[in-house]
């Protein structure tokens, strides 16, 4: 007998069957939530339970990773890779190194990517993966230790056309340089295509770097002038302060905005006078220290340790730092401020409480695998031009970066529109990338 589940059964199931992975329940519940009137639209769907399929990854890779430290300490930590779907293209996504991950992050973050990958259009399925590493506090040579560990291990499960890694948390282009030079010495091949973010001297492309900051604020300022805006003479606040941040600062000042807040995870910074993204540039990707130096470092700005960003009144909000870092009582903040619009440069940075406020209150909101899309599109960018032996200008990579998001943008709104919520982004890129996905999955049989 044929069992056919509804949505709300099929996920029941799969919290049952991945226990303790609530940032993947959360994930999961989010683009469920959005499937109904497709579904309806496509019963044939849950007879070919594509709903379960496209929710358990192809393949999962977990392995150890040891290295030792400056004085000679031998430390184990466990490296992962999430292969969860390739049905548009090779496996793509970034590698995270912070203390907190774990199989739940891992697979939350893979499972966005899967969606993520197929607005941006490119031929790239997703995947993720990490380490449950700290390089914070770290010498150069033991992260290069360390990474040179991780590839070790690694190295036999990625390939240009299988499996793509990039950068994450943790993961900038320090780290990428060290893997991909342990995977060319490993398998004695010159490799482009298996990584991307790398050095524009050998192999990266131009505006990856910039990509995910750029692309969310290009994407805000489409959500706004839907409505007859623009990020023009608006009040910004960004958090974090790393790759995501700083360019998202960068461009919302080249759009006409102003940014007057950022932050790490130990405080937030305030300067009304705009933020200075060379001094933050050089507090955090030179001298790698902490945010508060700037406060110290520019007199019209004051440091608040601990606290909410959130609490900073804005037209605008970009959260870009980290999953669930924008809670219900912020978002209760935000409107009460006036906040317009919210768009995700971090990956599922909203929780689902404060994302219910804001819908409550119509703030205009991107979720994340749209508004963050920019950086895997220049990734795959970067593909192409790996492919083709090629380099191209920061204009025209610039450009093609900003057709990509202002597509990603119309897609979304023209399927919330036909999926029958008019405005509601989170429905058009949830529907919209399931479709395309599902599709192909479709095409290729039962596998
Ligand atoms: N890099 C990319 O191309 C893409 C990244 N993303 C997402 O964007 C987000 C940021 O990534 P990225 O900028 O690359 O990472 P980075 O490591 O460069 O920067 C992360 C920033 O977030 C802060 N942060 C991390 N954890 C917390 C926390 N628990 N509370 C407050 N702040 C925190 C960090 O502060 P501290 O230094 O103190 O740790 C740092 O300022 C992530 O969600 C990532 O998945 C999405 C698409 C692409
Ligand atoms: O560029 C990539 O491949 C990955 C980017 C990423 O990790 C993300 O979009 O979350």
């Amino acid at each position: 007998m044929n069992t056919v589940k509804s949505i709300d059964a099929i996920y029941d199931d799969i919290v049952a069957r991945n226990p303790a992975q609530d940032e993947f329940h959360q994930a999961v519940r989010e683009v469920l939530g959005s499937l109904e009137v497709c579904i309806d639209r496509h019963p044939e769907f849950l007879d070919q339970k594509l709903i379960e399929r496209i929710s358990e990854p192809e393949r999962q890779i977990i392995f150890r990773v040891p290295w030792q430290d400056d004085n000679g300490e031998v430390h184990v930590n466990r490296g992962m890779r999430v292969e969860f779907n390739s049905a548009l293209g090779p496996y793509k996504g970034g590698l995270r190194f912070h203390p907190s991950v774990g199989l739940g992050i891992i697979k939350f973050l893979g499972f966005e990517q899967i969606f993520k990958n197929a607005l941006t259009g490119m031929p790239i399925g997703g995947g993720k993966g990490g380490a449950d590493f700290d390089p914070k506090g770290r010498s150069d040579a033991e992260v290069m230790r360390f990474c040179q560990s991780f590839m070790t291990e690694l190295y036999r499960h990625i390939g240009e056309y299988r499996d793509v890694p990039a950068g994450d948390i943790g993961v900038g282009s320090r780290e990428i340089g060290y893997l991909f030079g342990q995977y060319k010495r490993i398998t004695n091949s010159y490799e482009s295509g298996v990584l991307t973010g790398k050095g524009i001297g050998w192999g990266g492309a131009r505006v990856r770097t910039e990509a995910t900051g750029y692309g969310c604020a290009i994407f805000a300022d489409e959500m706004l002038k839907s409505t007859g805006g623009s990020l023009d003479g608006r009040t910004v606040v960004v958090s974090g302060s790393g790759n995501v941040a700083i360019y998202a600062i960068e461009k919302v000042h080249q759009l006409g905005g102003t940014v007057v807040a950022c932050s790490d995870s130990s405080g937030y910074i305030v300067d009304e006078s705009g933020i200075d993204v060379e001094l933050v540039k050089d507090i955090k990707e030179v001298r790698r220290e902490r945010i508060s130096e700037y406060a110290g470092e520019k007199a019209a700005a004051h440091y608040v340790a601990g606290g909410s960003i959130w609490d900073v009144p804005c037209e605008v909000a970009l959260p870009s730092a980290t999953q669930n870092e924008l809670a219900e009582a912020d978002a209760v903040r935000l409107v009460k401020n006036g906040c317009l619009a919210v768009a995700e440069g971090a990956n599922m940075p909203t929780t689902p409480e404060a994302l219910h406020v804001l819908q409550e209150a119509k703030v205009a909101f991107g979720p994340g695998k749209a508004a963050n899309a920019g950086g895997v599109a220049t990734s795959a960018l970067e593909m192409q031009q790996n492919a083709s032996r090629d380099s191209w200008s920061f204009g025209y990579s610039e450009e093609r970066l900003s057709e990509i998001m202002i597509d990603i943008h119309r897609r979304c709104a023209e399927t919330a529109e036909e999926y029958a919520s008019p405005g509601n982004l989170v429905v058009g890129a949830n529907v919209s990338g399931f479709l395309q996905v599902a599709d192909a999955m479709q095409a290729h049989g039962l596998i």
